[in-house]
């Protein structure tokens, strides 16, 4: 079983006085009980139970008395009732006690009312705000009791019983603007909320516009940051394509595509998370199809991200960068630019701020202590070495390359990618030198992989494995083993028996553990425009991930003049604070 059962301090103590009244219902002589045993008679022995049952009930009587008096005066006392689940009789509850329960009419001799244990709709997690932070209980399916839990405010789920959120001061004035219909930007170092933030701005403009929400567009700059806030990629909102041409250019032909336009003259909110280059182009083009001379033809923005964390793309190794917040109109359109502080992330300050030092690419010599003491060799007992991040693709490739020549068995084998697509020439090749996959792969028995495309639940983007074998399509399904499959996500029957090509195959790690042996053949990885149409493509088998992470001196000096709200929220338990 998963769940720990905690017992806090705080949880005890409210749980004090507290009691369960063990009833014997085996000495009931009552014979119009139903399940009473009846005895042979004897008078004496008669009158003398049925003393002493009145006895019982006389005392029974005047407990009840004094329960029923205590009750009337202190509302918060429970019923003394082992029926009910633990949390339901903590003094906060708020819950109204159950009418039902025999308190008023309590008699010993009666057994009492035999509840199942029913919790009210929606009652699975029942939260209640503590001086300390937010009481969670559950009640766990299959389980005989209630787990408690206390959880500080900064780990709790954010959602209450209604499913809203409890969002932050400044979360919570952020949301207020734009519902307000302010244009505005917010940022916020790594665990501050953003995301969860979009979300409750993304339901609550639902809420706005109700039937009309398709006036809201909620957009990011890749497929994969679309993809977690239910939006789609700017490019494609926007219509333009890959957006190289001049904003009249784009703007006309936009105008030719009705559903674009349509998209254009009908927004009346944009979601942009994580957008730079291409502000003032979409400024422009949005202002002349909507015959407006606002920036965007006065649709309100609103813009998240977090520029330290993922800034523009540079194009090639010579050329600037451009932030979305040096774009000529942004002045114009945003009005206002959040920094959020409250780091619901880490609770461990020293950590907090350590992290804080790196995200603005200043250490302390504090901290660069600390970091050195975390340094030690791993050890893993999987027969995989952890993935290394690098920010720069050079330098992964010089990282694989190293650990390549390190196996000393057989020579490279040697993957070429087929390339193919709409576009030719050099900005296909721009397209593609974004791709993950590579033009040349070079692999060898014994390397560790990382599978980039999604193949079934088990084997995932991110999957890592090491190459057990190389060998010809065909020869995988090996009938005896039945974890040994391909790993292209159309199946093996894209690739012929009698290919001349030897594939590996990767003894994989799957999601809930075990191994899986797989021949990983060719994938076709893909730019397509909204029509369909493939700009670029490359189809290749297994590359390693790498995140990019800068900190950019522009960034760093901009950060400074972004508002901050002040919170009086100070509980010290609750959450990290940074700058
Ligand atoms: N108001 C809140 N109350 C409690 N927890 C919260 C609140 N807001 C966010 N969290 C929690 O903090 C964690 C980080 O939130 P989130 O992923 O939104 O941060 P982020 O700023 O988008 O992070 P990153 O920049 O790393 O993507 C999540 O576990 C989230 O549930």
């Amino acid at each position: 079983m998963g769940l720990e059962r905690h017992s806090s301090k705080s949880s005890q103590s409210s749980l004090s006085g507290l009691r369960t009244v063990t009833r014997d219902f085996s000495q009931n002589t009552s014979s119009s009980q139903s399940g009473v045993r009846h005895e042979p008679y004897d008078a004496s022995i008669s009158q003398a139970q049925a003393k002493a049952t009145e006895a019982k009930r006389q005392r029974l009587k005047l407990i009840q008395d004094a329960l029923a008096a205590a009750s009337s005066s202190n509302s918060t006392t429970q019923p003394v009732n082992t029926q009910k689940p633990l949390s339901e009789s903590r003094t906060f509850n708020k819950r109204p006690s159950d009418p039902s329960l025999p308190f008023g009419d309590f008699d010993a001799t009666e057994p009492p009312v035999k509840k199942k244990r029913e919790l009210p709709p929606g009652w699975k997690e029942n939260e209640a705000k503590t001086s300390k932070g937010v009481v969670t209980s559950r009640l766990v399916p299959g389980m005989k009791s209630t787990i408690i839990q206390e959880i500080p405010e900064a780990r709790a789920d954010t959602r209450t019983k209604s499913g809203k959120v409890l969002l932050s001061q400044e979360q919570t004035q952020i949301l207020e603007l734009v519902e307000s219909g302010k244009s505005l930007f917010y940022t916020g170092s790594a665990g501050t909320g953003k995301s969860v933030l979009l979300r409750e701005i993304i339901k609550t403009l639902k809420r706005k516009f109700g039937k009309n929400s398709d006036v809201i567009a909620i957009t990011a700059s890749t497929g994969i940051a679309a993809c977690n806030i239910g939006g789609v990629t700017i490019h494609s909102f926007a219509g333009i394509g890959l957006g190289a041409e001049g904003a009249k250019e784009l703007a006309s032909k936009v105008r030719k595509n009705k559903k674009a336009s349509g998209r254009w003259a009908r927004t009346k909110v944009l979601i942009v998370d994580e957008d730079g280059d291409l502000f003032d182009k979409l400024a422009e083009i949005g202002s002349i199809l909507r015959k407006n001379t606002k920036p965007f033809g006065g649709i309100q923005l609103i813009v998240t991200g977090d520029f330290f964390q993922l800034p523009p793309v540079t194009k090639g190794s010579s050329g600037s960068v451009k932030f979305a917040f040096e774009a000529k109109f942004w002045p114009e359109i945003i009005e206002r630019t959040f920094n959020l502080t409250k780091v619901f992330r880490q609770r461990d300050q020293e950590f907090v701020d350590m992290l804080n030092e790196m995200r603005f690419g200043k250490l302390s010599a504090k901290s660069i202590a600390r970091f050195k003491q975390l340094s030690r060799p791993i050890e893993y007992d999987d027969g995989l070495g952890p993935t290394e991040l690098f920010p720069r693709r050079e330098e992964v490739d010089r990282s694989n390359g190293t650990r390549l020549l390190q196996l000393k068995d057989e020579a490279d084998v040697m993957y070429k990618a087929v390339d193919s697509g709409a576009v030719e020439g050099e900005q296909r090749e721009r397209l593609l030198s974004n791709f993950m996959a590579p033009k040349v792969l070079n692999l060898r028995l014994g390397a560790q992989v990382m599978l980039i495309k999604n193949v079934d639940e088990n084997l995932v983007n991110g999957s890592t494995g090491r190459i057990v074998e190389f060998r010809y399509p065909g020869d995988i399904d090996d009938k005896d083993d039945p974890s040994s499959k391909s790993a292209s996500s159309k199946g093996s029957s894209s690739t012929s028996k009698t290919t001349k090509q030897r594939y590996p195959v990767v003894e994989f790690l799957i999601s809930g553990g075990g191994r899986a042996k797989v021949m990983v053949t060719p994938e076709t990885f893909k730019v397509e425009l909204p029509s369909g149409e493939v700009q670029a493509s490359r189809t290749q088998v297994l590359n390693f991930d790498a995140r990019k992470v800068e900190a950019h001196p522009k960034v760093v000096q901009w950060t400074r003049t972004l508002e901050t709200i002040m919170c009086e929220e100070v509980e010290e338990d609750d959450a990290s604070w940074t700058l």
